[in-house]
């Protein structure tokens, strides 16, 4: 499979000194599902955010499509973002605003100032959103304010939002962790369902391991800043997670072997 992103020695220093990430190497493919996982301050949002650059990495090559990220002036840049979607784990919706009017929001990287600023989009825009509302199960929230969704609506509304710009990758930083498991789960099958029937590359943060091995085609594993795995979910063993979290599987409740189908 072709690379679609490349992460060659990415180092992130925060100018409190923190070494968030130090030396991260690895590739994803056109298509593939990739879960981050590891401890709280394991660089995981760090390292998501430096794919889009909404953190500036200190150094290295985040390539995608075969263009390094971090390199592109401002204009480049934006044109860069548009084929990368990222979904945040508060959702970061216009609260006060429709539905549809949020999702709309996809396509402002396709705009330019005025009608951006206007918030004018054509027929075939309103008619997207709507059918991509509709797939996600949602028809019945096109017009409703988003401030009167559960957060597994709001999740879904944020899922459609990237959607709309018809990414290359999606980038989602913590999905599910504001949201219980049946929401998580309908998330989860959402970008599951994306990635193998529209073939978008899905790149998710995860605290969840179980979540994680049931999902991804592979799991990409961090511990204080570097990468300590990176292979399948089935080639996970019990040093593994200790590789990853300090700890044994077994103290954390992981059951390492018992594999799902997606
Ligand atoms: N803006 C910032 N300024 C300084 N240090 C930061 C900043 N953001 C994160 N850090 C530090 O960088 C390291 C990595 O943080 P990051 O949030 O990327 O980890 P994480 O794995 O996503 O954690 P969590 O699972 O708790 O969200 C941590 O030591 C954190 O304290």
């Amino acid at each position: 499979m072709t690379a679609l992103l490349e992460l060659k020695h990415v180092a992130k220093k925060y100018n409190t000194g923190t070494m968030a990430l130090s030396d991260v190497n690895f590739s994803v493919s056109k298509g593939e599902f990739v879960s981050i996982i590891g401890p709280s301050g394991a660089g995981k949002s760090t390292l998501i955010r430096c794919i889009n650059r909404l953190i500036d990495a200190s150094g290295g090559e985040v390539r995608l499509d075969g263009v390094n990220v971090l390199n592109l002036n401002k204009r480049a840049l934006q044109q860069t973002r548009v084929k990368i979607g990222m979904i945040f784990q508060h959702y970061n919706l216009v609260e006060r605003l429709s539905v549809i009017d949020n999702v709309l929001h996809g396509r402002l990287g396709y705009k330019n100032v005025i009608t951006g600023s206007l918030g004018i989009y054509t027929s075939d825009e309103k008619k997207q959103a709507i059918e991509i509302l509709h797939s996600l199960g949602l028809e019945e929230q096109v017009y409703k304010r988003c401030d009167q969704l559960s957060g597994g609506q709001k999740q879904r509304v944020g899922i459609a939002r990237a959607l709309i710009q018809e990414p290359k990758l999606l980038l989602c930083d913590e999905p599910i962790a504001s949201l219980d498991p049946n929401a998580s789960k309908v998330i989860m099958d959402h970008l599951r369902s994306i990635c193998s029937r529209l073939g978008i590359t899905v790149l998710v943060n995860l605290h969840q391991v179980d979540v994680a091995m049931k999902y991804s085609d592979t799991i990409i594993g961090m511990r204080k800043g570097s990468v300590v795995y990176n292979g399948s979910a089935q080639g996970m063993k019990a040093e593994t997670i200790f590789d990853i979290y300090g700890s044994e599987a077994s103290d954390l409740g992981i059951e390492i072997g018992v594999t799902h189908a997606s």
